[in-house]
């Protein structure tokens, strides 16, 4: 898969099949359109492309922060090999300006010579929102390109979207988050150095500094896995800043593996949280502390006699 970020850098002149959006998190729906485009680029043998939105400079213009169900590097390495060209287009001022009949005509067609066009039957675009699938069926025709329009994937009665899901992840309701994915909830990062405690008391972990760009579920403890070197581990982690050993405000993944005893610092790892268990606290002592990450213990040894990763 070829990644390239900023419009001006894609310099190919071959037909696509392209879907298009802010794809935070690859839902569901996403990967639907996604599947499309596959399926376009086998039939038809055009490229496929998937142009998102990198919503990163709005919200640093707003000066809010960025709170995405992935980071953009999460989003690269989960959509690789799956379309040809992963184009990433950074939403400054002159993308949020143009028309949306240039956006068809400069873009969609002058750049990405789209022959196959994918997305929602939400999806909005240009200056104002004022694009739309009717607007983008109009200039089929004049542009030589064909439309296909999704219908949106539901959970339960409600359309899946990123909002959606950020609005359960911000509960802590995985269920309905990693259902709504399509996949567990997903962290990468690199393995840091701890205060070696956690060894000490029984029980060492992993500790993972999740990119600053992320919406984390609630401070607690996790039931997850965790891949490293290629192999996955069962386990139980917390999220959050460890308020009994620490006053930092650093929030971090620590995660106690039941079945690992290498040395895990430094190597990039792949965390998926699947349930949640009690809320983080900030116990009387550490002695506390530890009969209750006992039972923490017990408890996801218990939950993975009956499940697999991914179940
Ligand atoms: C299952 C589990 C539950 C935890 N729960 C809490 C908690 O409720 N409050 C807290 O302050 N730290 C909690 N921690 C984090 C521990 O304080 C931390 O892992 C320990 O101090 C070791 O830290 P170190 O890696 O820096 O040595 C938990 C850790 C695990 C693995
Ligand atoms: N549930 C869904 N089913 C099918 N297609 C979807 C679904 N949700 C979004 N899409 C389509 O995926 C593309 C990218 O959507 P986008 O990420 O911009 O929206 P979203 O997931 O609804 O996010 P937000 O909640 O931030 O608006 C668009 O073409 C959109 O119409």
């Amino acid at each position: 898969m070829d990644y390239i970020k900023g419009l001006e850098f894609y310099q190919d002149s071959r037909e696509t099949a392209v879907t298009l959006g802010k794809f935070d998190g690859l839902h569901r729906g996403h990967q639907k359109l996604v599947n499309r485009v596959k399926k376009l680029k086998n039939k038809h043998r055009v490229r496929s492309v998937v142009f998102a939105f990198d919503m990163l400079p709005l919200y640093e213009k707003l000066g809010l922060p960025r709170e995405g169900i992935m980071s953009n590097e999460e989003r690269k390495m989960r959509l690789h090999g799956t379309v040809d060209v992963f184009l990433e287009c950074p939403f400054v001022e002159s993308i949020s300006s143009m028309t949306a009949e240039a956006f068809i005509k400069d873009v969609l067609v002058g750049i990405l010579h789209a022959k196959y066009i994918v997305v929602g039957t939400d999806f909005r675009f240009g200056h104002g929102k004022r694009g739309d699938v009717h607007m983008l069926a109009e200039y089929a025709g004049a542009y030589g390109y064909e439309l296909f329009v999704e219908e949106k994937e539901m959970y339960g009665d409600r359309e899946i979207s990123s909002t959606y899901i950020k609005e359960e992840l911000r509960k802590g309701n995985m269920k309905a988050v990693n259902e709504m994915l399509g996949y567990p909830y997903t962290v990468n990062g690199t393995v840091e150095y701890g205060r070696q405690l956690g060894r000490r008391l029984g029980f060492p972990t992993i500790n993972v500094q999740p990119a600053k760009e992320k919406l984390l579920p609630p401070n607690g403890v996790y039931i997850d896995c965790v891949e490293i070197d290629g192999i996955w581990y069962n386990g139980i982690g917390n999220v959050g800043v460890k308020p009994t050993v620490t006053d930092e405000n650093r929030v971090l993944i620590e995660s106690y593996l039941f079945d690992y005893d290498g040395n895990a610092y430094e190597k990039d790892v792949e965390i998926q949280i699947y349930e949640f268990r009690r809320p983080e606290q900030k116990f009387a002592s550490v002695e506390e502390m530890k009969e209750h990450v006992n039972a923490d213990i017990a408890y996801g040894k218990e939950y993975f006699r009956y499940k697999r990763r991914g179940e």
